[in-house]
């Protein structure tokens, strides 16, 4: 059995069918129009112990409202989710002993409380042990670097430190499934960075099973081997980030640096490679060419030899289509889900 299992997972809501303007408003008052949204249609999914997935989509994807099932937060309106072969809605008590949640946005937190104390109290919510409380805080607070901020109320620390502490807070019952949901919105590169190696640590060394969301491709590259990518509330994509860049990144382009100012560099490069539209070569700069090209079309190998032969090269890079860049194409060409009378 897998560690999260769901067949056919939906949800739904109702939300009012209003138009737009005062007269709507007010005859929305007098008879209420329902329409119906769903907001996760269908999924399935199943993942194993020990896994780091990405799931990934556009705004309004579903990507929250599938989180809030698996942690039990939400119920499905259709299909059904096991995680650890229990119904994390049913048996929510249960379910949350053993996963941690970092919802980027919500705090776990006491406010007004030194986050010591909040977390203590975390401690005392979910039973963890004296010894096994005084452990596993030494561990995350060195790995997180959390010394002096222990002593301090949640309101007064910055966003980067909050975030920190939170973490601190979703793993300290020594959870073995964690939930990020944009872990790493609005931190600076260093404290990103540290929070970054703190995930792939708890994942790589302890066994961890990591899923996150997020909108920073960077998280996805640094952390994750399997990227689902939903979008319209259903799963368009699930595999290695690798195989990702395969089906859908095909797009190659080769920067030249040219030894000189060589104005026909250009014209050079288009007799050369009759085969590519004359639109696939650039050239930025009177020393620089690019030509961009698919690369399940035409073998790279040889198409740089051509090149090197016809022209005086100083250096080369050869630039794949980075997972942002497929990204920024698959969101682009989706069609718009529809709200639906119920
Ligand atoms: N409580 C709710 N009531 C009505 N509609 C909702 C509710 N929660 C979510 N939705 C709708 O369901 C859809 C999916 O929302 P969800 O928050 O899961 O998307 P998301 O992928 O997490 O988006 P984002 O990247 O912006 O956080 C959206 O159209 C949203 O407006």
């Amino acid at each position: 059995m897998s560690l999260i299992e769901a067949q056919q997972l939906t949800r739904s809501f109702r939300i009012p069918d209003k138009g737009p303007g005062f007269a709507a408003a007010v005859r929305h008052l007098v008879r209420p129009r329902f329409m119906e949204r769903t907001a996760v249609d269908g999924i399935d999914l199943r993942v194993e112990a020990g896994e780091s997935v990405a799931y990934v989509g556009p705004n309004g994807a579903g990507k929250s409202t599938t989180l809030k099932m698996l942690t039990g937060i939400l119920a499905p309106t259709r299909g059904q989710v096991r995680v650890r072969g229990l119904d994390p809605h049913r048996d929510r008590i249960a379910n949350a002993r053993h996963i941690g949640v970092v919802f980027g946005q919500r705090s776990q937190l006491w406010w007004d409380l030194p986050v010591f104390e909040s977390l203590r109290l975390l401690g005392d919510i979910y039973d963890v042990p004296q010894a096994d409380f005084t452990r596993n805080l030494g561990e995350l607070s060195e790995l997180l670097e959390l010394g002096e901020l222990l002593r301090v109320p949640a309101r007064q620390l910055s966003l980067g430190q909050r975030m920190r502490c939170e973490v601190a807070a979703a793993l300290l019952h020594g959870p073995d499934l964690v939930y990020l949901d944009e872990p790493t919105l609005g931190l600076d590169v260093a404290v990103k960075d540290n929070v970054r190696r703190f995930i792939r640590h708890i994942n790589r060394e302890r066994g961890v099973t990591v899923m996150l969301t997020s909108h920073d491709l960077g998280d996805i590259e640094d952390l994750c081997e399997r990227m689902v990518m939903i979008d319209g509330g259903r799963i368009i994509f699930d595999g290695p980030l690798r195989t990702m860049r395969e089906r859908f990144g095909k797009d190659c382009a080769i920067h030249l640096s040219l030894r000189g100012q060589l104005p026909d560099a250009l014209e050079v490069a288009r007799k050369t490679l009759p085969e590519l539209p004359a639109a696939c070569s650039s050239q930025p700069e009177p020393h620089e060419l690019v030509v961009q090209f698919d690369m399940t079309q035409v073998p790279v190998g040889p198409l740089v030899g051509r090149l090197l032969a016809a022209l005086p090269v100083q250096d080369l890079r050869i630039q794949e289509s980075s997972i942002e860049s497929i990204l920024r194409e698959l969101y682009k060409s989706r069609p718009k889900p529809q709200d639906t009378q119920p």
